[in-house]
């Protein structure tokens, strides 16, 4: 790889907590009105430096793609050029501190308030990352005060994975960039990429331009940024061992448990959000990347295994929503807020918080139903007269139920009502028998009868308000023809319907099983609990009783 190359992919040695961008990079403006000169590939792909407060204030609308296409990755870790390729401060720093931690665990004697210590002290510096780098600063999602803000600036520094500045410009790379190869973390990569590897070795790209100018005014990131060298040692080592050492004389102890182990801990802690994040669990609120939701991250994570929601609402100060999820950094940030130190926790509103669950719940539910056999649609299925419907019934177990005609050869030994009643059924219309004339059955059954369809019966079941509009319209028609026929003082007493219209009660009439007729029966079902009191009236007539 050649210097050029190195150059034209903007890469830049980014090992965690060691090597910060040299401070005339850093040297941030003084105002709010004071420009940044930051430097966006232009048009023609090549990088122009202009005066202006944002990077992206003329970013083209292709940029990422063009950025990719534009800006060649420098070539993929093999063997041969390993050695060539490591990021030697990073690499020194993740493998001698797990080595020093196991030698000091297998030499030293643990003591109870030194590993009370170490607890609290990996409990600090995670927060310092999770409450501090993260929340507060990489996502503003609340206003902490100056004094809250050099406590967890200092406690970032003793987890020892780089300044604020550093780390939270690639943070809001990683979020813009989310599975792109501008993600200076790329899950797509691998897990071992994500959770080591993208800081042992050099960047195959420089990360996508993120704005950063907040963070450049700010005299917190300012100060930790200049005196990020020494703050990592005393911080990260020397805080954890004076405090043991003064407090309870155990200094081996702080060095090794407090110092040494617990940075070990707190870096893989923040890793897996880099890696065990993006593979294990949900993705409760959207599946278009790769950030998921699992109890076991966030216990590892000081509370930030709640991913994929941090990816959709990452400007909200919580990861988990749920009481019963973990998540002490959210507890802490609302702890600073009842004392005072923090305020404007941001909070996305619940309704599309809730939008983004039931939009997943109602993929999945989707995706279950695609894979079930679901019965063919009235359309797909031949309509067989009542007489035809009559002939094939003579040769195969055929049964009306609800309009349809079914198979229920393979059903018919199986039945749980026993194999007769169906057998007495073949060729006839059993749907009132079946919605509770005989037997109410459940929604199962249901599902299983539509799944015998093997055609529509023409015409379907007809409805007794059928038969009732047929008689009524025969009636008139024969009063018409008396009254034509036949002068008014020599008339017959008009045919009377035996059960007008308006004496038929139809309220709280089921949908599902309203009155209808089959041939040869008539029945007016009233409601569902009535089924079994059904009053088939044989002359065909419908009427009250
Ligand atoms: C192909 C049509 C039919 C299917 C798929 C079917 C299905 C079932 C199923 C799954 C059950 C178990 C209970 C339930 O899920 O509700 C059941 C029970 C029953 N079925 Fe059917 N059935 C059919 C037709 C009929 C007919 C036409 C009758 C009456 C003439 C009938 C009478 C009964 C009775 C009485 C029981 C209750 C058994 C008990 O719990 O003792 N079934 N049927």
């Amino acid at each position: 790889m050649t210097s050029e190359i190195r150059q034209r992919a903007g890469f830049e040695p980014i090992a965690p907590g060691l090597r910060t961008p040299p401070a005339d990079q850093l040297s941030p403006p003084q105002s709010e009105d004071e420009e940044v000169d930051v430097a966006v590939p232009s048009r023609g792909g090549k990088k122009a430096a202009t005066n202006k407060l944002h990077p992206d204030d003329d970013i083209p609308d292709d940029y990422v793609t063009r950025t990719l296409e534009r800006e060649p990755a420098l070539p993929p870790i093999q063997w041969k050029n390993l050695l060539s390729e490591i990021q030697w401060v990073s690499a020194i720093v993740l493998t001698t501190t797990p080595l020093l931690a196991v030698y000091g665990l297998c030499t030293t004697k643990m003591t109870w308030p030194t590993a009370i210590w170490s607890l609290i002290y990996y409990f600090w510096t995670g927060l310092g990352i999770t409450a501090g780098y993260h929340r507060l600063w990489a996502h503003r999602s609340y206003n902490a005060s100056k004094p809250l803000q050099y406590i967890l600036a200092l406690w970032g520094s003793g987890a020892v994975q780089g300044s604020i500045h550093w780390w939270a410009r690639g943070h809001r790379a990683h979020h813009r960039y989310t599975d792109t190869d501008l993600d200076p973390y790329g899950a797509h990569f691998g897990l071992l990429w994500s959770h080591l590897g993208w800081m042992i070795v050099k960047p195959r790209r420089k990360p996508g331009v993120a704005d950063i100018s907040d963070l450049r005014r700010n005299s917190v990131i300012k100060f930790q940024h200049k005196f990020y060298l020494p703050l990592i040692f005393i911080m990260g080592f020397g805080f954890p061992t004076v405090v043991a050492g003064l407090g309870w004389g155990d200094w081996r102890g702080g060095f090794f448990y407090a110092g040494v182990a617990r940075l070990v801990f707190v870096h893989h802690s923040t890793f897996c959000v880099n890696s065990l994040a993006h593979y294990l669990g949900e993705a409760t609120f959207d599946n278009k990347m790769t950030p998921r939701d699992h109890f076991i991250t966030a216990l590892v994570t000081v509370g930030e295994g709640y991913h994929n929601f941090h990816h959709q609402f990452p400007m909200d100060y919580r990861n988990a929503v749920q009481w019963y999820q973990y998540d002490p950094t959210k507890w802490f940030i609302s702890a600073m807020q009842a004392v005072g130190l923090a305020s404007h926790l941001k909070v996305f509103p619940d309704n599309e918080v809730r939008k983004g669950r039931v939009a997943m719940q109602l993929q999945k539910l989707h995706a279950e139903q695609a894979a079930l056999t679901w019965p063919k649609h009235s359309n797909n299925l031949p309509v067989i007269s009542w007489d035809d419907y009559q002939e094939e019934a003579k040769t195969r177990p055929l049964m009306v139920i609800h309009g349809f005609i079914h198979d229920v050869s393979a059903f018919i030994a199986e039945h749980p009502g026993g194999e007769h009643l169906l057998k007495a059924k073949i060729g006839k219309d059993a749907t009132t028998a079946f919605n509770g004339g005989i037997y109410d059955h459940s929604n199962a059954a249901h599902n299983l009868l539509a799944g015998m369809r093997v055609g529509v019966l023409d015409g379907g079941y007809r409805l007794a308000s059928d038969e009732l509009a047929e008689a009524e319209r025969l009636r008139t028609a024969a009063n018409e023809a008396v009254d034509k026929a036949v002068p008014e003082n020599a008339r017959p007493p008009k045919a009377q319907f035996s059960a007008p219209q308006d004496e038929l009660d139809l309220r709280g009439v089921d949908a599902r099983a309203t009155k209808y007729t089959t041939p040869g029966e008539t029945y007016l079902i009233r409601q569902v609990g009535e089924l079994k009191a059904n009053v088939r009236d044989h002359q065909g007539r419908v009427g009250k009783w």
